[in-house]
């Protein structure tokens, strides 16, 4: 998987209204009703992340969740990370989170 560039990142970004740039990684903060709908989200974003073998960082505070993606292997950012925030946000939404 080879590192995007910029004008690619800036295209996916504008796609992802929920994710934000810092540096080589992209960042959202996903707020859940509940606690246990939190760790429901993780639950359900660890299963994409093994399918994809691609694993968010996530930090979690309560109800909040923070996520940061990004491809060590690659140095930056690839397609993959575009993916799976893709499916971050599904995920999300499945589970009535705001941003
Ligand atoms: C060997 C294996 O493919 C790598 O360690 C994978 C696993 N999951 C990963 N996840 C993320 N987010 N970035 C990586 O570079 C990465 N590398």
């Amino acid at each position: 998987m080879e590192r995007l560039d910029e004008a690619s990142i800036s295209a996916r970004l504008a796609g992802l209204p929920g994710w934000r740039r810092e540096g080589d990684e992209i960042r959202r903060t996903v707020t859940a009703p509940d606690f246990r709908t939190a760790i429901a989200i993780v639950n359900d974003v660890a299963e994409q992340a093994e399918h994809l073998n691609h694993h968010p960082d996530i930090d979690i505070r309560w109800r909040e969740l923070r996520l940061a993606l990004t491809t060590h292997d690659a140095g930056g950012l690839t397609e993959l990370d575009f993916r799976l925030a893709g499916r971050i946000d599904a995920i999300a939404a499945d589970h009535g989170a705001a941003t």
